[in-house]
């Protein structure tokens, strides 16, 4: 264990070291042990996104002036600025929306999750915090990602606000991953209880987050463009950091400032595919009966202004950046890795193989078979061939990047996360075959939240040789994995040096995946 957390400290409590910034040199990647920099590369690529450095790069005040730059737009600051947030990464996002334009702040309100304020306090993430007499009003609500009674309050408070206000103020909407949980407020008849419960029966049963909040828009008087609607005539400018793959504006948070494009019929297929139609109690259909004959129609949301502040993307290119600035060659190969946990971590058992045989000069004898894994995982982005030129060119170290949520279909009643089943897959992979000659291999998988499933790290690292060490301490990883165990696993093996403990972060952009391949000696 005293491995594993010796990196706590590092990401909790100092700011985050810009990372050995400027000359790459091959030199750098030889000197210093993998783990170490694999571990590095996590946490100052989390650093990149956290939401402080995020809102400084989106938002700028000319303070004489008032005027308030958001990417490429202007807006005139004169003491006319209000701003609400929902999301797990909105506390840290509402400081430094405090901190860069409190003068002009009349008031706020936002939705965090429960435990937050305390969390960071306990990391001594001072940044991430309100002042003492803030103008913002903090709920924290929604434990276990479910619409409360407390977020309830929250999204009540936040209408209010949005209500009150005129053609003269400027509403500034912060929303993360997690908002949806965090903004309910059902059209009545519709009930908290029914919202929650059909909101678990959903995932539960397999729902897409497209999906699942395709049904909570049509539900809510908030989501798809109720919150725009409330604060019109108001001007009003989202900030959004997204945990959704693609950055669909839409969907994260349930697009409270984007106009629903969905009607009755496309709620009732989903409804239907999930077997639910049936047994949808009559507030539900109630609702979606009325919305079929609204004569206002969709939303109009033309007085808003939505812009996305940070993604997975965002965190690759600084994981990028930075791997090179270690001297590796490194590439992205996709923001958008999806599907089962299983295929994801045999495409990367494979490209391991692939590029270490291009590494070593021995023939990539896999070639074919990790194109039709990859094509298999239908990726938007991939850069697969990119990325094995690349690795031809460089004869040297390498860094392939990726990041999205691959997803885990539950079978045991073990203590895991994705991140870290799919680390515990990838050794099992490379353990029986490991890639050819003489190079080191790791691969890292780490959510961003710093929070993999329920357990308290933030995911895990391997080497082919895992098995093997595994095996010589007692613990088949077959039997592990069969009981989706991983972070029983990991805990047990060298004392938990494998896993990744950075604490809650404040922010979250899905998970990050990196396969470092480095020739020896
Ligand atoms: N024992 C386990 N082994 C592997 N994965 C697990 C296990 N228990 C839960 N999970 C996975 O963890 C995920 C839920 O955890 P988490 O809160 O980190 O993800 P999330 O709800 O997608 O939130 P976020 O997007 O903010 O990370 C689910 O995808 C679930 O399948
Ligand atoms: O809150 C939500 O809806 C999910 O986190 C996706 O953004």
């Amino acid at each position: 264990m005293a491995v594993a957390l010796q990196a706590l400290p590092r990401l909790a409590r100092a700011p985050l070291r810009p990372l050995l910034r400027g000359r790459p040199g091959a030199r750098l990647a030889s000197g210093m042990a993998l783990a170490e920099q694999a571990r590095m590369l996590f946490e100052n690529t989390v650093g990149a996104v956290l939401p402080g450095p995020m809102m400084h790069r989106a938002l700028s005040l000319d303070p004489s002036s008032g005027h308030l730059k958001v990417r490429d737009r202007s807006f005139q600051l004169r003491q006319n600025l209000y701003l609400v947030g929902f999301g797990k990464a909105v506390l840290g996002m509402a400081a430094a929306a405090e901190e860069l334009l409190g003068q002009h702040l009349v008031q706020g309100v936002i939705s965090v999750p429960k435990g937050i304020r305390a969390a960071v306090e306990c990391s001594g993430k001072q940044e991430m915090l309100l002042k003492p007499h803030s103008r913002v009003q903090v709920f924290e609500g929604a434990e276990d990602n479910l619409p409360d009674r407390d977020s309830l309050r929250a999204a009540l408070a936040i209408r209010q606000l949005a209500e009150g206000l005129t053609a003269d103020d400027l509403l500034l909407v912060l929303i993360s991953g997690g908002g949806s949980a965090l903004l309910p407020a059902p059209i009545p008849p519709v009930t908290l209880e029914e919202k929650q419960t059909l909101t678990k029966l959903l995932a539960a049963r397999g729902a897409t987050i497209q999906e699942l909040n395709t049904i909570r828009k049509a539900l809510s008087q908030l989501k798809g463009g109720g919150l725009a609607q409330a604060a019109y005539p108001a001007q009003v400018v989202s900030l959004i950091l997204s945990d959704v793959i693609g950055d669909p504006v839409e969907v994260i948070a349930s697009g409270p400032t984007v106009a629903s494009v969905h009607n009755v019929q496309d709620c009732l297929h989903i409804l239907n595919r999930y077997g639910l139609r049936a047994a949808l109690p009559r507030s539900v259909k109630t609702v979606l009966a009325r919305a079929d004959s609204d004569p206002h129609g969709p939303h109009t949301c033309g007085h808003v202004h939505n812009v996305i502040i940070g993604s997975n993307a965002l965190a690759l290119a600084e994981a990028r950046r930075q791997a090179e600035a270690l001297g590796y060659r490194a590439v992205v190969l996709s923001a958008a890795m999806q599907g089962d946990v299983k295929s994801v971590a045999a495409f990367y058992g494979l490209l391991a193989r692939v590029a270490g045989a291009h590494l070593a000069g021995v023939s990539a004898g896999e070639e074919k078979q990790l194109q039709e894994q990859a094509a298999a995982l239908q990726l938007p982005d991939l850069q697969l061939e990119e990325a094995l030129e690349a690795v031809k060119e460089a004869g040297g170290p390498i860094c392939l990047l990726a990041g999205g949520e691959p997803t885990v279909q539950l079978q045991g009643s073990g203590k895991g996360g994705r991140n870290q089943e799919l680390a515990l897959r990838v050794a099992a992979e490379l353990g029986p075959r490991p890639p050819p000659g003489a190079v080191d291999v790791l691969f890292l998988s780490g959510g961003t939240d710093g929070r993999d499933g329920p357990t308290e790290a933030a995911g895990a690292w391997v080497t082919p040789e895992v098995a093997s060490q595994a095996a010589a301490e007692g613990l088949d990883v077959a039997t592990f994995l069969a009981r989706n165990d991983s972070h029983t696993f990991f805990h047990r093996l060298q004392g938990g040096a494998h896993l990744l403990y950075t604490g809650l972060t404040g922010t979250n952009v899905m998970d990050v995946h990196f396969l470092f391949l480095r020739p020896r000696g």
